[in-house]
């Protein structure tokens, strides 16, 4: 992992979405503070946190916008998916109701975000997930492979059980992006076809007197 006041080569800005507490202000602690609080302090507007990470052999800077879950803020919160390179969208596998609401919230990214913008989907609370658990893991996979989100995993804040590594896997899908997108714009521009020039007709001889 890269010091923060490293210069990066490459910066992205993230967002994470999701009901309001599924853990959205803690995994962001969790991640940029090894940090854990057990209340919830509900988010009012947006939170801000950024880290450093090596992909690559690159220093590349996540900085991350923490919104409200709370529906009273989403006014604020939807100027914040303009410009965004990756959004964590997350529920909480204890609770039923924050997994089916994700179809909302990817409407929601659709509509505000850009169209190539990365999803990563978090299903938080792992550390509850043996007894309090409500949405199987499978279930999860699929709803992410369905909508070709870019990666999934089953974390938890208060552990930091996967924490770190859903960062690691959006700035790496990130950071893959942005060199396919260079490759693509050093290609040449494919060759023109030949023009075909008709055979000239050899100019017919005036016939004489
Ligand atoms: N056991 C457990 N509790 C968690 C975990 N993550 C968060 N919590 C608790 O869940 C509650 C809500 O967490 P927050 O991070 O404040 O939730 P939020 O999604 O940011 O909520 P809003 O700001 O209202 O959108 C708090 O009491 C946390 O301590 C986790 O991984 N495991």
């Amino acid at each position: 992992m890269a010091s923060s006041d490293q210069q990066p080569d490459a910066l992205y800005k993230l967002l994470i979405i999701g009901d309001s507490g599924v853990g959205k202000s803690c995994f962001l602690l969790q991640f940029t503070e090894g940090d854990f609080k057990e209340d919830h302090n509900v988010t009012i507007g947006v939170e801000y946190g950024a880290k450093t990470l090596k992909v690559a052999e690159k220093n590349i800077k996540l900085q991350i916008w923490d919104t409200a879950g709370q529906e009273s803020f989403r006014a604020i919160t939807r100027s914040f998916y303009r410009n965004a390179h990756g959004v964590v969208l997350m529920y909480d596998l204890t609770r039923l109701e924050s997994y089916e609401n994700l179809y909302d919230w990817l409407k929601e990214i659709k509509q505000n975000s850009d169209s190539d913008v990365v999803i990563y989907l978090v299903g938080n609370m792992l550390d509850l997930a043996e007894d309090e658990r409500e949405v199987q893991t499978d279930i999860a996979q699929a709803f992410a492979e369905e909508n070709k989100l870019d990666g999934f995993t089953e974390a938890s804040a208060k552990t930091a059980e996967h924490v770190s590594e859903v960062f690691q896997k959006i700035a790496e899908v990130l950071h893959k992006k942005t060199l396919e997108k260079a490759t693509k714009e050093e290609k040449p521009a494919p060759a023109q076809a030949p023009i075909i020039v008709r055979p000239t007709q050899p100019a017919k001889k005036k016939s004489c007197c």
